[in-house]
């Protein structure tokens, strides 16, 4: 009966006459444009076709994925050059993937060993310990005092450690180095990190995607690659010319990755951008009209981080067969005699030793003669512009030699070296994900984008949440919400149903 109305009249039958209901929206007649098939856009993507919409995927690179890129070689594990855990694994709902799909998976969360540059140090550290409950005190400061200035986690820690009547001077020493661990999560040294809104990942457990992380996106992005003419690879997007007038189309430009010189232009009626944050910050893409002054001010209020990897496949094991992860604390400087200058004057070479570092034991993790040392800015970008192997491998070392379990022994052979080059590539903003550093503040460019409820242009990715930021549930939950949001403005209803993942 829905559409009708019926009308008695003396002496007559009931008359049909038709009631004027508002006209439902065809979804299939609206066509939404997606740029970037990361996680983030790939979900934004399901989620509109799912709901009838034509969609449109526009990626620079010649792959899907972004910055989950799992290496595969004939006869050797998944190598993940991008995301390799699943973080917040209580909370985070892609955990149900890994059994829904029958994926291989590790947590890696036992005791890590710790080294200083004079060896094994065991594995306790208990400098690590003051370094949590700085954490803890750092939390409770800014709960308290929401109005305080921010400030570095490394200015905060050794003010808090001076204070701090009940630590020993070698905790008082060691506890700003041992904070350092978070470097490899935050994807930022903590010279540079905020002590406001610092995450710091104590009590969580994380899961190693043994399978490789790709088998999230290949997951995901199911309803697009099989839909032809769904997804467009090698197309560079360089401009977007976009309005909120309901009449009005949205266009944008793109060159071909593999032939600059061939240009084409997309239309659709609505578009979700979901380039990374670096991509913003070096204007990569242009905007017509450009963007609002909300969302400009948001992304200047942010930062980009530089996490790298370094794997390094050996002949034979060296290292430590029980522990999952191998922390390297750098000397801290008031112990250190400084850079050595040499009889020229000129200082002596940098080391892998000044550095903090996480080494991932990849034989318990991935059952492979592998180790993943994790490096962060500003050492990862010296690293990536590394491309000879024998200089990487030299520069890497000295660490190697600290984890011998046995250090009279020569070192095995190496027989494989891959590096990371996110921030050699502008398709990764020249980094790798978001950091907080001092300063800055994540909630205007969050709030800016959530509060698009009923606009054409629409964005997503790991740098637009508080829950999950940097990070691949994070940036999944972005695409969601973004596509509920153009959903909203195209007056289409959001179904649940169509969009579960469990
Ligand atoms: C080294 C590294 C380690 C990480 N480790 C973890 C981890 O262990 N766990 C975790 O949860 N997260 C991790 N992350 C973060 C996680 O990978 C990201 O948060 C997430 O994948 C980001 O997804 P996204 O969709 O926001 O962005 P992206 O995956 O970057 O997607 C954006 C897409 O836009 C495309 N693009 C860019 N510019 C253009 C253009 N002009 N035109 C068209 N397309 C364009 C890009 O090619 C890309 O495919 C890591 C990241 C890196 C780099």
């Amino acid at each position: 009966m829905e559409g009708e109305a019926m009308f008695e009249t003396k002496n007559a039958k009931p008359t049909k006459i038709p009631l004027q209901l508002p006209v439902k929206l065809d979804p299939s007649t609206k066509t939404v444009l997606v740029v970037g098939a990361g996680i983030s856009g790939l979900r934004a993507a399901s989620v509109l076709k799912k709901h009838g919409l034509n969609v449109v995927v526009l990626e620079a690179r010649d792959r899907i994925g972004g910055r989950i890129n799992t290496s595969r070689k004939e006869g050797k594990p998944a190598r993940d050059i991008g995301a390799a855990w699943m973080h917040e694994t209580s909370q985070n709902p892609l955990v149900k993937l890994v059994s829904k799909l029958g994926l291989k998976y590790y947590y890696d969360d036992g005791t890590p060993l710790y080294y200083t540059s004079e060896g094994r140090a065991g594995s306790q550290f208990k400098a690590k310990k003051v370094a949590d409950e700085f954490a803890d005190y750092a939390e409770w400061f800014y709960e308290t005092h929401p109005n305080a200035q921010d400030r570095s986690v490394d200015d905060f820690i050794r003010d808090f450690t001076r204070e701090h009547a009940l630590i020993t001077d070698d905790e008082r020493l060691w506890a700003p180095q041992a904070v350092r661990e978070i470097e490899q999560w935050i994807g930022t040294s903590t010279d540079q990190a905020s002590s406001k809104y610092l995450s710091y990942f104590v009590t969580e457990r994380n899961l190693y995607m043994k399978d490789g992380y790709d088998t999230i996106v290949e997951w995901t992005a199911q309803d697009i690659v099989n839909s032809p003419g769904s997804i467009h690879l090698n197309q560079v997007v360089k401009s977007i010319n976009w309005s909120d007038d309901p009449s009005a189309q949205i266009s944008i430009q793109c060159s071909n990755s593999t032939d600059e010189s061939s240009s084409k232009t997309f239309v659709g009626d609505a578009i979700v951008v979901t380039t990374p944050l670096g991509t913003f910050h070096h204007n990569l893409v242009s905007y017509n009209p450009p963007l609002p002054p909300d969302i400009q001010s948001g992304i200047a209020n942010m930062s980009y981080g530089a996490l790298g990897k370094i794997f390094f496949e050996f002949s034979d094991v060296f290292w430590s067969k029980d522990h999952d992860q191998f922390i390297y604390y750098p000397t801290p400087e008031d112990l250190s005699e400084g850079s050595v200058a040499s009889s020229d004057g000129s200082e002596a070479p940098d080391s892998i030793l000044n550095y903090a570092t996480v080494t991932v034991n990849l034989l318990l993790v991935a059952d492979s003669k592998e180790l993943c040392i994790q490096v962060v800015e500003p050492l990862t970008q010296k690293v990536e512009r590394m491309t000879d192997k024998q200089e990487l491998y030299e520069f890497f070392e000295p660490l190697f030699k600290l984890m011998r379990t046995e250090p009279y022994k020569a070192l095995p052979r190496v027989t494989n070296i891959e590096s990371t080059c996110w921030t050699q590539d502008p398709f990764a903003g020249f980094g790798t994900y978001s950091a907080e550093k001092v300063g800055n503040n994540p909630h205007i460019l969050i709030d800016a984008v959530e509060g698009r409820t009923n606009s054409k242009l629409q964005f997503a990715g790991e740098h637009l949440t508080i829950a999950g930021n940097g990070c691949v549930h994070g940036a999944f939950a972005t695409g969601e919400a973004a596509a509920k949001r153009i959903l909203n403005t195209l007056g289409v209803e959001f179904n649940e149903d169509l969009v579960v993942i469990g």
